[in-house]
C-alpha cells in the first residue's frame, strides 16, 4: 500500500532501474582521500571540502577535466572493487533493482593500469552485489571519443577475452567536434560481437549527432539526447521507434546543458511520448544519486508520482536485462504503484 506516503517516500521505495551511471564518477571526496594515502599520491586538494568547492562546473569540459584527474587515484583491484560496491551500496539503499553501468577502460589503460584490473574489480563487485541486495547489473565500456578510433578498436579488442564480462559499448566523453560517425567501424565490429550499443548524444551536440548515432552507430539506447526535441522530426522518429532516452537531470543542471531546473525537458519529452529515464550520471560531481534525480524534479512539480511510475517502467523496459528479470521488475513496479 502506497497510497498515504509522500512523493518523496513513493520514490524511496519505488523500485527501478539506473541505465546511465559512469562509475568513475560515482568517487566520492571521501573516498578519493582514502585511495590517495592507500596507494601514496598525493592530491593537487587539501581536504575534501576543497574537492567539493572544486565541482563547479560551466561546460562538460571543465566537469571532464577534474574527473579525469580524479580517477588517477584508482590503481588496484581493490580500488574498482571498492568503488563499485559503494556505488552498489548507494544504489540498493534507492530501491534500483539493475543497473547498467559505464566503466571509461581507455583512462585506466593509458595510465598503464591493466584492462583485466579494472574489469576484475568492478566484476567482483557486481557478484558481491547481486548476492547481498539482489542488485542485478551489466558493464557497458565506453569509448573516449576525444581519442581516435583506432583506440576504440584497440580497446575493444583488449576486451575480447574477457568479452562475457560486458553487455555492451558506449560513447562519451567531449562529444562537440567528435560526432558518432567518427566511431562507425568500432560500433559495426561491436554490434557483430553481439554487444548491445549505446552512445551519449545530444548532450551538448546538435540533433545531427542524434541523427548519426541512429544511422551510422545503429545505437539501441540514446544517452542524454536532450537536444533531439530542437527537431520535431527526430523526436517523431524516436517516438516511433521506441527507443529509451538515459536522461540526468542534475547532470544536466550541473553542466548548464539546462538553464534552471524548472526549464528541465523531461515534463515535455514524457508528454511527446518519449521512452525518457531519469539517472545520475556522475553522482558524486553533480550532488546526488538517482533518488536524488527524480526529487529535483518532483520538488518543484515539475512531475507527479503518475510520471515517476512510468519513468521507473521506462527504465525497467528500457533496460538490457533478460526478459524474465524485466518481467519480475516490472511486477514488482505493478504492485507498488497499485
Ligand atoms: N555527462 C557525460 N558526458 C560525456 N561524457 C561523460 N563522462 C562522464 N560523464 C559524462
Ligand atoms: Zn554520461
Amino acid at each position: 500500500m502506497t497510497n498515504n506516503l509522500t512523493l518523496d517516500d513513493f520514490v524511496a521505495g519505488l523500485p527501478k532501474a539506473e541505465l546511465h551511471v559512469h562509475i568513475e564518477g560515482t568517487l566520492e571526496p571521501e573516498l578519493m582521500f582514502d585511495l590517495a594515502q592507500r596507494n601514496g599520491i598525493t592530491l593537487p586538494f587539501n581536504s575534501i571540502e576543497a574537492v567539493r568547492a572544486a565541482y563547479d562546473f560551466s561546460n562538460l569540459q571543465d566537469f571532464l577535466d577534474i574527473y579525469y584527474q580524479g580517477a588517477d587515484v584508482l590503481r588496484t583491484e581493490a580500488d574498482f572493487y571498492d568503488l563499485a560496491m559503494a556505488y552498489f551500496a548507494r544504489a540498493a539503499a534507492d530501491c534500483v533493482r539493475h543497473a547498467e553501468i559505464f566503466f571509461d577502460p581507455q583512462t585506466h589503460t593509458d595510465r598503464g593500469i591493466a584492462y583485466e584490473t579494472v574489469v576484475g574489480g568492478l566484476n567482483r563487485a557486481q557478484l558481491e552485489a547481486e548476492a547481498k541486495w539482489g542488485l542485478t547489473s551489466g558493464l557497458i565500456l565506453c569509448f573516449l571519443r576525444h581519442l581516435p578510433e583506432e583506440a576504440a578498436l584497440e580497446t575493444l579488442e583488449m576486451a575480447l577475452t574477457h568479452l562475457d564480462k560486458i553487455i555492451g559499448v558506449g560513447l562519451d566523453s567531449s562529444e562537440v567536434g567528435h560526432p558518432p560517425s567518427k566511431f562507425a567501424r568500432v560500433f559495426a565490429r561491436a554490434r557483430e560481437l553481439g554487444l548491445k550499443l549505446v552512445a551519449h548524444a545530444g548532450e551538448e551536440g546538435p540533433p545531427e549527432y542524434v541523427y548519426e548515432a541512429l544511422d551510422i552507430l545503429n545505437i539501441d539506447r540514446v544517452d542524454h539526447g536532450n537536444r533531439s526535441l530542437e527537431d520535431d522530426a527526430l523526436t517523431k522518429r524516436l517516438v516511433a521507434s521506441g527507443l529509451t532516452l538515459t536522461v540526468c537531470p542534475l547532470s544536466n543542471y550541473k553542466l548548464c546543458v539546462v538553464e534552471d531546473m524548472t526549464h528541465h525537458p523531461i515534463p515535455h519529452m514524457l508528454k511527446r511520448g518519449l521512452k525518457a529515464t531519469i539517472n545520475s550520471d556522475d553522482p558524486a560531481y553533480f550532488g546526488g544519486y538517482v533518488n536524488d534525480n527524480f526529487r529535483a524534479l518532483t520538488a518543484i512539480g515539475l512531475i507527479d508520482q503518475a510520471d515517476c511510475v512510468t519513468l521507473a517502467r521506462n527504465s525497467i523496459t528500457g533496460s538490457f536485462a533478460p526478459d524474465a528479470r524485466k518481467a519480475a521488475l516490472l511486477k514488482e513496479l505493478e504492485i507498488y504503484a497499485g
